[in-house]
């Protein structure tokens, strides 16, 4: 292919800075349009010293590596039921935790290398550098090696996402690892308290009880805040059939490392402190925009003072040139499809007269929790908030997959909520659906929303 040139003063038309599910969509996209463009892309290592490849969070620390990691923990659930189907399983079924851990990061680096292929094939040059602003067109690509490299460009795309937040208390950065560790993990995690009950919380809990360890949550408000309560209710209640446990309304205060190795944890429960001993605590309280790290005010960009992240209208930040998408985005959705689709409609817009805009509305969700829970829309407490409630009307319906019989499974946590509007234009406000591939059935389904 030849060597596209940018069309004006600058180097590039497009800089790109974070080579994460955002910014390659729009990279790409832009590139497809026959702009000159330039993607910046750079790891901190973790607080452990985890490092990885290009392509952002969702590839190498985030929804592929947990979609492996539960997959793993449901076969090993599928193996024992296949006993009550007639397989002839072993008594004996064994995990190797390293083997696992080889098959995710060798999946991972293929990912990496088909994207540096793809950026190869499309023109779009990848700079392994760490970008900060030093003017409104200009970045400073800091490399490895300490080498620096100047870059103009007439527009500028943030899309740096984020990182795992470390709550403030003795030991926690010395001692807890995060997402950003979990899936790299050399030596099985053991006995393990993970702190917080978000997605990833939930997820990582799952994951590892299903793959036969110990896993407890700590919770210090509610179980998976802004989900629809009875859903929540129904996914706490299958985890802790599957053996996950539950400390509710406790905060950590102290985490120490023993003479033998294992970590103690303090925690405050009930106005007296409690304590356990794990052998590892993974922290999941929630992401930090990485925004500050960019220098932003040398560009002259504002961020938000309580959440550090960037408010864009239609993805432009206050600068005129300087956009944003994905997780760095202040109260938007940080999910993988949402960075993506905003990167693919704002190239659109910048540079092939597009007219769509990004719908942040009505997103469909999956919690990857060991049955997992998809929803799209509302829960039934914001829509009787939002229509009070005589003008809803809501649908329950207990749902018992034919293949839970046999091996007797619980069939009673699998259940399917639907919110209705009875007044004009009536239509579905809601859906919540608990049970297998609810991740895969519902995404089916955010369109009927529109
Ligand atoms: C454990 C976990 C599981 C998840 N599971 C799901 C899921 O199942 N479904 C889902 O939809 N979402 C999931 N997510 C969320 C999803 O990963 C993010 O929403 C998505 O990756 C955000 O994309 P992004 O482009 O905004 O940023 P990212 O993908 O985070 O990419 C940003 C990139 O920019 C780089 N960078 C940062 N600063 C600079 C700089 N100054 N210079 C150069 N490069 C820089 C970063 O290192 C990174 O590579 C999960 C997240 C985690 C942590
Ligand atoms: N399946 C998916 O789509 C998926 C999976 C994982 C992550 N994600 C995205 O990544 C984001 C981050 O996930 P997350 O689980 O880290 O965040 P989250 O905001 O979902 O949950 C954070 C949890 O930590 C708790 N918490 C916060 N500070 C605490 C403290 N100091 N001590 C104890 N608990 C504390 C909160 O109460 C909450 O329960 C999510 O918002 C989501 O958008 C999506």
């Amino acid at each position: 292919m030849a060597p596209i040139v940018s069309s004006g003063q600058y180097d590039y038309d497009l800089l790109v800075i974070g080579g994460g599910s955002g910014g390659l969509a729009c990279a790409k996209e832009a590139t497809g349009f026959g702009k000159k463009v330039v993607v910046l892309d750079f790891v901190i290592p973790s607080e452990r010293g985890t490092t990885w490849g290009i392509g952002g969070t969702c590839v190498n620390v985030g929804c592929i590596p947990k979609k492996l990691m539960h997959q793993a923990a449901l076969l090993g659930e599928s193996l024992h039921e296949a006993r009550s189907y007639g397989w002839n399983v072993p008594n004996s079924i064994s995990f190797n935790w390293e083997s696992l851990v080889e098959a995710v990061q060798n999946h991972i680096k293929s990912v990496n290398w088909v994207t540096r292929v793809q950026l190869r094939d499309k023109n779009i040059e990848y700079v392994n550098g760490h970008g900060v602003f030093e003017d409104a067109h200009t970045v400073v690509a800091k490399m490895k090696n300490g080498k620096e490299r100047r870059i103009t460009a007439k527009d500028i795309l943030i899309a740096v996402g984020g990182r795992p937040h470390y709550p403030d208390f003795p030991g926690c950065k010395e001692y807890c690892i995060t997402s950003d560790d979990i899936f790299s993990l050399s030596t099985p995690p053991g006995n393990t308290l993970v702190i917080g009950a978000g997605y990833i919380g939930l997820e990582c809990a799952g994951f590892l009880r299903g793959l036969g360890y110990e896993a407890t949550v700590m919770v210090r408000s509610v179980i998976l805040r802004g989900f629809d309560r009875d859903m929540v209710n129904l996914v706490q209640a299958e985890m802790e059939e599957k053996g996950v446990k539950f400390l509710i309304g406790k905060t950590p205060t102290k985490v120490s490392k023993q003479p033998n190795g294992k970590l103690l944890v303090e925690w405050l429960g009930n106005k007296v402190i409690e304590q356990g001993e794990f052998d590892t605590v993974l922290v999941a309280t929630g992401r930090k925009a990485l925004s500050k790290e960019l220098n932003p005010l040398a560009a002259g960009l504002e961020v938000h003072p309580e959440s550090g992240k960037f408010t864009v209208n239609a993805e432009q930040t206050n600068v005129p040139n300087i956009y944003a998408v994905g997780d760095v985005l202040h109260e938007r959705p940080e999910l993988t499809p949402v960075a993506i689709q905003a990167g693919k409609l704002l190239a659109a817009r910048l540079y092939n007269g597009g007219k769509e805009h990004m719908d942040y509305d009505n997103v469909a969700t999956t919690v990857f929790s060991p049955l997992e829970y998809g929803c799209v829309g509302l829960t039934e407490d914001e829509a009787i908030n939002r229509f009070t409630e005589d003008k809803i009307e809501v649908y329950h319906a207990y749902y018992k997959p034919t293949e839970f019989f046999i091996p007797q499974k619980n069939v009673k946590n699998c259940y399917l909520k639907v919110i209705t509007l009875l007044e004009a234009p009536q239509k579905v406000l809601g859906m919540h659906f608990i049970g297998p591939q609810a991740g895969e059935v519902i995404q089916g389904y955010a369109a009927a929303l529109k």
